[in-house]
């Protein structure tokens, strides 16, 4: 994307954003607004740019023909997803393949590894509204990823994934990049970001505030950076400079100075 200016109303979210998704695992981090799920929504077609240029597998995205051109090729789990809840799992997947114009004689074989990769295999045939939180969440990723996308776009995958699910969640997005899927997710969890991408973007300010490898954003760490972690340390650093962080410490300030 080139100078992609995106926003509500009156209001940018995102400014003058250059930015080009390489292949591999691309985490998304920023802070509460930042703009993550605007850019997904954006990255997915779904909201069209206000005003710059989305380009998608090499070619413009300019046209209602280019949009279902390039969805058939987009898997995009949002944040909070939509789905029947009398639904079973397998109608769930099998429809969103179907939205994405899986090919019918393929459809069934897809859903069924969709639904195998996230371990719900054994769910298949329970309806949605009987899954707990992280199964949910799992039929979402069985949903994004059926048919094989080339672009996966994850919106907070692992919100709900117990420790064991979130390791196996990590192997399957090393699987999908391995086999070509360029894929980016969005998470608050840093540690998410450090052990299964092979980039990292900060947003910031509607900005990317940071490019680079996890490793790259851990040196950018300073000593008076908060956190846990060189990653954790470095993401406060890059961040510090924001005017959202800005203004948080200033009402901290305030509130002192007030006490
Ligand atoms: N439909 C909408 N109408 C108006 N403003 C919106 C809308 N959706 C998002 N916003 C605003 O745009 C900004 C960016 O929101 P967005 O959801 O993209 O952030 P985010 O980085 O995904 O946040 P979070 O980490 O909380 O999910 C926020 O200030 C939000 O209030």
């Amino acid at each position: 994307m080139t100078a992609l200016t995106q926003g509500y109303g009156g209001r940018p979210v995102i400014e003058e954003l250059d930015l080009s998704i390489q292949p591999g695992i691309t985490g998304l981090l920023g802070p509460n607004g930042a703009g993550k799920t605007t850019l997904f929504r954006t990255l997915a077609t779904i909201t069209p740019p206000r005003s710059g240029g989305l380009e998608l597998f090499g070619t413009p995205v300019t046209s209602e023909r280019d949009v279902r051109r390039v969805r058939r090729r987009i898997g995009y789990l949002p944040q909070d997803f939509g789905y029947y809840p009398a639904f079973s799992v397998t109608d769930f997947v099998r429809y969103c393949a179907w939205l994405r114009e899986v090919p019918a004689k393929r459809a069934e074989s897809a859903t069924k590894e969709a639904l195998a990769s996230v371990g719900l295999a054994d769910r298949a045939r329970d309806r949605m509204k009987s899954l707990s939180g992280g199964m949910l969440r799992r039929a979402g990723i069985a949903a994004a990823i059926v048919g094989s996308p080339s672009l996966l776009l994850l919106d907070e995958p692992t919100v709900g994934l117990d420790p064991a699910q979130r390791l196996d969640f990590r192997d399957l997005i090393r699987s999908l990049a391995r086999a070509g899927a360029a894929v980016v997710l969005s998470t608050h969890l840093v540690e998410d970001v450090g052990a299964a991408c092979d980039t990292v973007l900060v947003l910031g300010d509607g900005r990317v505030v940071h490019s680079g490898t996890p490793r790259q954003l851990a040196e950018r760490s300073t000593p008076e950076a908060p956190g846990d972690s060189p990653l954790e340390r470095g993401y406060m650093a890059v961040l510090s400079g924001t005017r959202r962080s800005r203004s948080a410490e200033e009402a901290e300030e305030a509130e002192e100075a007030a006490c």
